[in-house]
């Protein structure tokens, strides 16, 4: 997994586009940092690149902010003064729906200020308290304010405070204009990090549940911000988003991304310089490319993932007992009960009697940990009944092909811990 994260650093090509200056602090970023992480739902985390730089969480605190307005006031209230449509707009776009007199949605500038505002606390600083508490809590360590990129924002807010005004007129926002931009302005300057965004992105994939089981969101205030996510978080290019990324996420002007595949990974990004829609250029091609690497897309049909993958020692050799259908998500699992194998040549047998299925992404991903298995001096047996491992290339080519092309090959060498893995 790592291996693939550095790869896809590497690959990722030439930069284009410009950090964002009209924040005066953001402009002073280090336009070549580049970071990615993925963190699983049972809180694993890989990372590659400044994956420790921190920057400002910007417009990827929209949806987690807009979760807390529903579990404040409930949705029915949040829905009446904050649509869920796509815009078309510019994020900073000063627009109402004319029909409703609602901002569309709760990821553009108006509906994110009205989304902070709906959070219960008398003032800002109650207000981004209690936001600051939620964000660690998804973080899973407890965050703080970039306090130079705060003022750098505050003192060119005209527009957020057009916006707050114009919220008021429409009885949105009943409190003071420049209050809320304050606290919306420091809920965006909430300093963090890829290796937080993925974790906070993996809660939002299990349902709103942190891998230590606390329940942080409601599961259905959680399917309500990922489907919002999904249809409106890359602001004017969402839908081009979702037909080549296919999955929800959360874009922010100092260069964060962040995805969420339900059920199976968090997934961000890191590199300041951004497009014409505020996205992160080279973010933007890195789920492009995970995507097509890893199969992320959320329209694309899923089948039933249980599996598990067990080790048992018979007859001293290391037996991993793997069962259920293979996805990229059981395939990584997998991989790291195979790294837990301590280095040396303990026979290590591949029990795949229990797996019926497995996706090309697992499959490779699988052939090549087998791999790794052979380098680092174990002897390697695969009972693979069902070929699983159909004839796919391993990369080095001469390790298992000859042993898995007949399907149901028993580890001859080791017929006790052949009869022990079968009967
Ligand atoms: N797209 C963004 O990240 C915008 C957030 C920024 N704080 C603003 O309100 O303009």
């Amino acid at each position: 997994m790592i291996d693939y994260l550095h790869l896809l650093l590497e690959s990722v090509g030439e930069d284009a586009g410009e950090v964002a200056s009209y924040i005066p602090e953001l402009a002073n970023a280090d336009p070549d940092r580049l970071a990615v992480a993925v963190a699983t739902l049972d809180g694993e985390v890989y990372v590659a690149g400044d994956a420790d730089t921190e920057f400002t969480i910007q417009s990827i605190s929209k949806p987690f902010t807009y979760a807390l307005a529903i579990a404040d006031q409930g949705l029915d209230a949040v829905l009446e003064r904050i649509d869920v449509e796509p815009s078309g707009d510019a994020f900073n776009e000063i627009s109402l729906d004319p029909d409703t007199g609602r901002p569309r949605n709760p990821m553009i500038n108006a509906g994110a200020i009205a989304s902070h505002a709906l959070v219960s606390g008398d003032d800002a600083d109650a207000r981004v308290e209690r936001i600051l508490d939620l964000y660690s809590r998804l973080a899973g360590r407890r965050l703080s304010i970039a306090e130079d990129v705060f003022e750098s924002e505050l003192s060119e807010a005209d527009r957020n405070m057009a916006l707050a005004y114009m919220l008021r007129t429409v009885k949105t926002l009943k409190g003071d204009p420049a209050d809320v931009v304050r606290g919306y302005t420091r809920q965006c300057s909430v300093s963090v990090t890829v290796r937080d965004l993925a974790r906070m992105a993996s809660v939002l994939a299990a349902g709103g549940k942190t891998p230590d089981g606390d329940q942080v969101l409601d599961p259905a205030v959680n399917l309500q911000v990922l489907s919002v996510m999904a249809t409106c978080g890359m602001y004017n290019s969402a839908g081009d988003w979702l037909t080549s990324v296919g999955i929800p996420a959360k874009s922010g002007v100092a260069g964060g991304l962040m995805g969420v595949l339900p059920g199976q990974v968090g997934i961000a990004v890191f590199s300041p310089r951004l497009d014409a829609h505020g996205n992160s250029t080279r973010g933007v091609r890195m789920f492009e490319r995970m995507n097509h690497d890893l199969g992320l897309h959320l329209m694309a049909p899923v089948e039933s993932a249980h599996s598990v993958s067990r080790r048992l020692v018979r007859e001293s050799a290391a037996v991993h007992e793997i069962s259920g259908d293979l996805h990229f998500i059981e395939a990584e699992r997998v991989l790291r009960g195979f790294a837990q194998e301590p280095v040396g040549d303990t026979p290590v047998v591949v029990d795949l009697d229990r797996v019926h299925r497995a996706n090309d992404i697992a499959r490779r991903m699988l052939l090549e940990g087998i791999r790794r298995l052979y380098i680092d001096g174990h002897d390697v047996r695969i009972v693979d009944p069902w070929g699983v491992l159909g004839t796919a290339e391993t990369g080095s080519g001469e390790l298992v092909r000859g042993e898995q092309a007949h399907g149901g090959y028993v580890p001859a060498a080791f017929p006790d811990v052949a009869s022990a893995v079968r009967g």
